[in-house]
């Protein structure tokens, strides 16, 4: 599928890395480079707009090797991107590691992963269907 998209950062379109990747990844639309300090989060601009089409999401999370090495996450891990949404796609990064991150222009920050999503009505009852677990939850399936 094909989604209308506003570049006004100087980087190159999210892309996919490889054949058969689920996420584009995302370039940091800064100046200059910003610095996240221990536990430090900082909303990073990505320069991006983008028009999804009803029943589509866009989600925004941390790339794994960004992680592994250097600490750095996203605070609302995996970030919401909604269908209506006309803003600039923004990451908000966390920087869990002791050490300074450094953040350059251009540098990928994050992966984008574009979904479907059900939109659901309720229909509100007193009683549900049992099941097996019933109840039952938070490891209580653990050997004892
Ligand atoms: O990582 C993110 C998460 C969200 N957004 C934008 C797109 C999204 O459609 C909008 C609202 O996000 P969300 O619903 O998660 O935040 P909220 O705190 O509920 O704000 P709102 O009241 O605007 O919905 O903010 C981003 O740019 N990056
Ligand atoms: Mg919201």
């Amino acid at each position: 599928m094909t989604i209308r998209i506003i570049n006004k950062s100087k980087n190159s379109l999210p892309a996919y890395e490889t054949a058969h990747a689920a996420g584009m990844d995302l370039r940091a639309d800064v100046k200059e480079t910003v610095e996240l300090k221990p536990m430090e989060r900082k909303l990073i601009p990505t320069g991006l707009f983008i028009e999804l089409p009803e029943g589509f999401e866009a989600q925004i999370r941390p790339r794994s090797g960004l992680a592994f090495k250097h600490g750095i996450g996203i605070v609302n891990s995996p970030g919401t991107i909604d269908a209506d949404y006309r803003g600039e796609i923004k990451v908000l990064l966390i920087n869990f590691s002791t050490e300074v991150f450094e953040i350059n222009p251009g540098d990928r920050i994050a992966q984008m992963v574009i979904a479907r999503h059900e939109k659901v009505n309720w229909e509100e009852v007193e009683i549900l269907n049992d099941t097996t677990r019933g109840e039952g939850g938070f490891g209580h399936t653990a050997v004892k």
